[in-house]
């Protein structure tokens, strides 16, 4: 598998690479003026002879230029592409729309946050209670207000952060219960308060290191390279456990 990675020069991206070059993985910086025009990312993909995931971690308007990409590709180049897997958060519904258009072409996987804790949060807001209950369902239920707070370092530029929103969707609660707090260099924390009147509970996932998420990211480009789904916008759920 080869990686083709656009946000290579990030926060998140220069861990990508370490990790990558660490296991020994071959991949491809995708810097912005690659992505420019057709001429400029075929000059790419030439000097990359094998099929590839690309992974996106910049900016939307750097997965906004990639879909363009895509959707305008020849069919026998679009054979070298496996899978693109966007960690990018902070899309718009324009953005959004063309995520789901262009999944018709390629395999398209988004992961708002590539940590297995996580993952692991957003499952426990879906399950069911031995009532049949979700968590949520359950807790007003029991007269608990729920809430969310997520913090991260001042340079994020998207608020509220993309995992606040698939949380937030995961356990029902309206977007306006989300605050958003920007402070020093905080990788990623993410609370659900959950208060009744003379109680309180809080459910709370903090990101301790940024290697986490270049760690996660990578095995899931190796799962969906392996697993070689058919086009469409895939379920991280399916490929998150190798
Ligand atoms: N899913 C997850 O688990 C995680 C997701 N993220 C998300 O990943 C993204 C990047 O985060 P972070 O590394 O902190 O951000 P940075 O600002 O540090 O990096 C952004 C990267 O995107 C590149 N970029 C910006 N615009 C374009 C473009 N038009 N075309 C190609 N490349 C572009 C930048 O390149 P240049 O140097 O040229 O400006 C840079 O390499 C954010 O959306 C963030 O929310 C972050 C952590 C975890
Ligand atoms: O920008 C970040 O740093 C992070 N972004 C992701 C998000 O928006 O949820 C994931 C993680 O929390 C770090």
């Amino acid at each position: 598998m080869h990686i083709g990675l656009i946000g290579a020069s990030g926060r998140l991206g220069t861990l990508v690479c370490e990790n990558l070059v660490q296991q020994k993985l071959t991949f491809t910086k995708i810097a912005r003026e690659d992505l420019q025009n057709i001429p400029s990312f075929m000059q790419l993909l030439q000097h990359v002879s094998e099929s590839m995931i690309i992974l996106d971690i910049s900016l939307p308007v750097g997965t906004e230029n990639i879909c363009n990409i895509i959707n305008n590709l020849e069919e026998k180049n679009l054979k070298q592409i496996k899978g693109l897997v966007i960690g990018t958060t902070g899309h718009n519904d324009r953005q959004k729309q063309l995520l789901l258009s262009t999944s018709q072409k390629i395999p398209i996987c988004m992961v708002s946050n590539f940590s297995k804790g996580v993952y692991l949060f957003e499952e426990i807001l879906k399950a069911k209670t031995s009532q049949g209950l979700t968590v949520t369902e359950l807790a007003r239920a029991l007269g608990f207000d729920m809430a969310m707070t997520e913090i991260h370092h001042t340079l994020k530029k998207d608020a509220p952060s993309g995992t606040a929103i698939t949380l937030a969707e995961a356990g029902k609660i309206p977007a306006k219960q989300i605050s958003s707090v920007r402070v020093g260099k905080v990788v990623g924390d993410h609370s659900i308060h959950l208060s009744a009147d003379s109680e309180s509970l809080e459910i709370k996932h903090t990101a301790h290191a940024r290697k986490l998420f270049a760690e996660g990211a990578i095995e899931l480009c190796k799962n969906i390279y392996t697993q070689a789904p058919k086009p469409g916008f895939l379920r991280k759920e399916d490929f998150f456990i190798s």
